[in-house]
């Protein structure tokens, strides 16, 4: 009988405001990917849902190219692999899938392979393909994420904040690459605008350590990222005024965009309705996702091995 294993990923949201490549979170959004290992060889891959017809079938998916870097990483014999996907995570919408794809065939690949890979080398390797580490790290691990590389390795603290939280995401109908996003970021910015983000994202990160999560209200903001990207998506200010007005606790562009995320511990509904109507304002169709945090992060859920 052929060994396959499946696997889910959650959708992350990167940045959360000030933490720039840095901070990231995981919510209750999955992808599922089964890969089974086959006698004859090549590759095939179906999709279903987000993105079929669009994700490449062949050697050039993200995911089939994770499942070939652990292949490689421990030796194991070519053979061929079968991969079907059901993703439910948007794509180029800022809520981590090309990050998902990467997460599930690492994951996938090291299940088939005997599991030789650390999750430490999981997130080495995934950071390597996606090119940061904010949203393959909360992909991984589940919960909060801090990651830097350090020493040319990748150090990630996961935090599991005591205190739920509801992440709204508005989510337009137009998608951004985030590779375009990131393609209008300055090489450089004023030093007041680094000392503000700095300052910011320690105070987020202490904020979910200590549960003080009215502080949220100061620190969800940005001078890194959020003003370069603001004229790539209409309404964004009247969105994050939108979702303060009805309670939320701040909002923030949600990794690179063009999805919106404003996070509350009161009336989500709401706040979704207010940011998707602020959308409609500037032309921009929306809807919005009600998000938990998610704490498993990726998840063998069959094993057949
Ligand atoms: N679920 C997926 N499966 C396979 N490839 C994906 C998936 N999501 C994104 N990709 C690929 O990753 C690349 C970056 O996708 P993008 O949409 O910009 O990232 P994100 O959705 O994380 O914002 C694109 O080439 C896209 O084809
Ligand atoms: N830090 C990155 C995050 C990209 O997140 P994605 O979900 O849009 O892939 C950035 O802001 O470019």
């Amino acid at each position: 009988m052929a060994q396959s294993v499946k696997v889910r990923v959650p959708g992350t949201i990167a940045n959360c405001g000030p933490g720039f490549d840095t901070v990231g979170m995981a919510g209750t959004i999955y992808n599922y990917l089964e890969l089974t290992l086959t006698e004859q060889p090549g590759v095939c891959i179906e999709v279903k849902g987000e993105g079929s017809g669009i994700i490449p079938d062949n050697e050039y998916n993200i995911a089939y190219q994770a499942v070939q870097a652990v292949f490689r990483e421990v030796g194991a014999k070519q053979c061929g692999v079968l991969i079907r996907m059901e993703n439910s995570i948007p794509l180029a919408r800022g809520l981590g899938s090309s990050a998902a794809a990467i997460v599930a065939g690492l994951t996938a690949a090291n299940a088939l392979t005997g599991s030789n890979l650390s999750m430490e080398e999981l997130l080495e390797m995934a950071t390597r393909i996606e090119g940061h580490p904010d949203n393959v790290a909360p992909a991984l691990y589940g919960g909060v994420t801090v990651s830097i590389v350090a020493c040319g390795k990748v150090q990630c603290l996961r935090i599991d904040p005591a205190a739920g939280f509801t992440m709204v995401v508005a989510v337009p109908e137009f998608g951004l690459s985030t590779k375009a996003a990131r393609q209008v970021l300055p090489k450089t910015v004023p030093h007041r605008d680094a000392v503000f983000n700095v300052g910011r994202a320690a105070m987020l990160v202490g904020a979910l350590c200590t549960n003080n999560l009215s502080y949220f209200r100061y620190v969800i903001d940005d001078r890194l990222h959020q003003p370069y990207r603001q004229r790539l998506i209409p309404g964004m200010q009247q969105v994050f005024d939108a979702a303060v007005a009805q309670g939320a606790l701040g909002a923030a562009i949600s990794g690179a965009g063009p999805c919106l995320v404003a996070f509350t511990q009161h009336s989500p509904a709401a706040i979704g309705e207010a940011m998707v109507h602020a959308f409609a304002e500037n032309g921009v169709k929306a809807h919005y996702l009600l998000l938990d945090l998610d704490k498993s992060g990726a998840k063998i859920i069959e094993d057949n091995t």
